[in-house]
């Protein structure tokens, strides 16, 4: 599905990844983990084309998408949850979902089944919503444009428990679909049950790849801080 081969990318002079490494397969839940600071983001603004990688690697569904724009790289059917839940403050829920919508099953009724909170909060404005809402419309946002891949950038992050529970639960339902997913996250415990393979940066480079079983006391500890 996705395969990502030692890329390096930069914010100006400055490097910030250094021969990254990352493979999703078809079906697989892919958890990208590490430290603050570690290069996560900076990998998946690589993959969407947004901090295009200046060396190594990059291929989506066969195609090389290095070089491609990333408008370009979304039509081929990759679904972006950004870090900090972008909508459309001033459009309704529905005319957000509505805004991104691709042909394919994801429509408003299976985003509706999803998160049925959000059906409730159709015809508000997406500024009225609560932080959980917004990310739960972040995420059907990303669904409508019916993605082979769906990433998602610390989708949990800051929100209060019985949102994350919904979100990881839509998360796990994606998953049993057959949706392929590529998520950073630092919720560890609600992370080892979905994923498939673990793959831990440090420094902008592969520190450690395996399976969430795997995953010890001492690497939690060295590459998590946890
Ligand atoms: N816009 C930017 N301009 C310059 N440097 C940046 C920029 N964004 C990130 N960096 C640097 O690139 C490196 C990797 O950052 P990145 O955001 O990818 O890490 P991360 O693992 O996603 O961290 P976090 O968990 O805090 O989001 C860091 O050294 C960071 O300071």
């Amino acid at each position: 599905m996705l395969t990502v081969e030692q890329i390096e990318s930069f914010y100006g002079p400055s490097q910030a990844l250094f021969g990254v490494d990352l493979q999703v397969n078809h079906g697989e839940l892919v958890a990208l983990m590490g430290r603050n600071g570690m290069g996560k983001s900076t990998t998946i603004r690589s993959v969407f084309g947004l901090t295009p990688a200046r060396r190594g690697r990059i291929h989506f569904r066969g195609r090389d998408i290095t070089q491609r724009s990333a408008h370009r790289i979304a039509q081929l059917g990759l679904g972006l949850v950004p870090e900090g839940r972008r909508c459309f403050r001033s459009l309704t829920v529905r005319e957000n979902l509505v805004a991104t919508a691709r042909p394919g099953p994801w429509d408003l009724q299976r985003i509706a089944r999803l998160f049925p909170r959000l059906e409730e909060r159709w015809g508000q404005s997406a500024q009225t919503l609560s932080g959980g809402e917004q990310q739960m419309l972040a995420i059907g946002r990303a669904l409508m444009t019916n993605p082979h891949l769906l990433v998602l950038d610390e989708a949990t992050e800051g929100l209060a428990p019985v949102i994350r529970q919904e979100i990881w639960r839509a998360i796990g339902e994606l998953k049993e679909q057959g949706l392929s997913i590529l998520l950073v996250d630092k919720s560890l415990r609600e992370l080892m049950p979905l994923a498939d393979q673990c793959v831990v940066l440090e420094k902008g480079r592969n520190a450690w790849t395996g399976l969430p079983t795997e995953l010890s006391a001492d690497l939690r500890d060295r590459y998590l801080g946890v």
